[in-house]
């Protein structure tokens, strides 16, 4: 790992979530351009036990974006992420969930977890525990940018399907470009001025949940006879 002083002197964008995201690879590409994303794409997907998984990880991702609306450090900080929670994840995309799943025929909850499920839960409740914001951000800028990646790929006509058609709009689209760009600023802003130690912290973190983001694709490629990558 190249650290964040050595890297930012070469670098074209030097900024500390391009840091984190090239220190992420091959993962973050893997993600991005993931088989089963391009199947959504597609409208192709069986999305059925990937949703029923993420319900679970979305209900982790709720209290993450409390966590951190509580440990910002400022009121201009937890003002979008407050926003985000009420009108986007516990609405509109809850209002989604239970559209998508009854549509599907499945259950809220899952008979079981698959092991990344319990994996990425435990990562968001570890940076929850921890009430330290630079983790707590560098999560969930993970799960949004990485979904930006892949849904921004998508091109016209868009699928039908309103299960594939409306996942592909959440996680696209000017509003949602805005909340990436927010967390990306804010791990920009507050990465710079970490103790090296700290920043090693926010890397590894990162690095973790990228990872976390692959295995759950393949989770949900194995599912549905897809490839792996
Ligand atoms: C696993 C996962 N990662 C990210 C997202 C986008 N919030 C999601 N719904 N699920």
């Amino acid at each position: 790992m190249i650290p964040f002083a050595q890297w930012r002197t070469t670098a074209s964008d030097p900024v500390f979530s391009e840091w984190l995201r090239s220190s992420s690879e091959p993962d973050w590409t893997a993600v991005v351009t993931h088989p089963f994303a391009a199947a959504i794409i597609r409208g192709e997907a069986d999305m059925r036990h990937y949703l029923v998984q993420d319900f679970q990880f979305v209900d982790a991702f709720t209290a993450l974006l409390g966590a951190a609306v509580a440990c910002a450090d400022s009121f201009e900080a937890r003002v979008p992420i407050g926003r985000f929670l009420g009108l986007t994840v516990t609405d509109t995309e809850r209002g989604y969930f239970h559209r998508a799943l009854a549509a599907l025929g499945a259950d809220l909850v899952p008979e079981m977890l698959e092991p990344v499920t319990v994996d990425f839960r435990a990562l968001m409740d570890e940076a929850r525990a921890g009430r330290r914001y630079a983790l707590i951000i560098a999560v969930l800028c993970v799960a949004e940018w990485t979904y930006l990646g892949w849904a921004s790929r998508a091109r016209d006509p868009l699928p039908e399907n309103f299960v594939h058609r409306e996942w592909i709009g959440l996680h696209d689209g000017p509003g949602f470009r805005a909340w990436v760009d927010f967390l990306r600023g804010e791990l920009d802003r507050l990465g710079p001025h970490l103790p090296d130690a700290e920043q090693s912290r926010v890397l590894d973190v990162f690095q973790r949940a990228t990872h976390l983001e692959r295995r759950f694709f393949d989770m949900a490629a194995e599912a549905s006879a897809l490839p792996r990558e």
